[in-house]
């Protein structure tokens, strides 16, 4: 069994413990950076990306998230979690964690609508997705080693480059668990890897 942690400074991490727990995982919320060397793959979940890189400066965290990382450990970013994730964020001078090659823009599909559900199709996934999405960013550019797995109206919703893996929607407010399982995949994988 894949042990995953979740950073549970702020925002929607309970939830992605269920959908891990569903998914057949272990599930372990993150709330001191020592924690992070016990887990094979992390999530950073929705919520507010601002408040959220506030507390991870306030508890220490950005040294410990920038080495797991590095270590190509899998790490998975939903909404606000991909805005961490995000080397370039438009508006902003400098990103948070800055460890994936994309351009995000933060609560960029309007205002009149704060949140909605739409059908994706996603690659490694599967078809008829729902996407929940709340004050939801979306991707304005991907590098070159980006691959996009999902779009919605001609906007980039989820991308994987390597052992990141991030989406603009909250895939853990549904009872389908298949983006998590994808992530389980992707920790297997690098698990496999690391023991070869
Ligand atoms: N649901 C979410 O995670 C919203 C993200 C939020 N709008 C932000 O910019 O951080």
């Amino acid at each position: 069994m894949y042990t995953i942690g979740v950073l549970g400074l702020q925002g929607a991490f309970r939830e992605h413990i269920r959908s891990i727990e569903a998914s057949g995982g272990k599930a372990v919320t993150i709330k001191r950076p020592e924690q992070l060397n016990e887990i094979d793959g992390l999530i950073i979940p929705g919520g507010e990306s601002t408040t959220m890189r506030r507390l991870i400066d306030k508890y220490g965290f950005m040294e410990p998230l920038r080495q797991f990382t590095s270590s190509r450990k899998p790490v998975f970013g939903t909404c606000a979690g991909l805005i961490i994730l995000a080397s370039e964020i438009v508006g902003y001078e400098e990103g948070h964690l800055a460890v994936m090659d994309i351009k995000v823009e933060r609560n960029s599909f309007g205002r009149q609508r704060e949140s909605f559900e739409a059908d994706l199709t996603i690659t490694g996934v599967g078809d008829h997705f729902t996407g929940v999405f709340i004050r939801a960013p979306h991707i304005v550019e991907a590098g070159e080693n980006v691959e996009v797995l999902s779009k919605h109206n001609g906007r980039i919703v989820a991308a994987r480059q390597g052992h990141l893996l991030g989406c603009s929607f909250h895939p853990e407010l549904t009872d389908d668990h298949r983006m998590t399982q994808l992530f389980l995949e992707m920790v297997k994988e690098s698990k496999e890897k690391a023991s070869a």
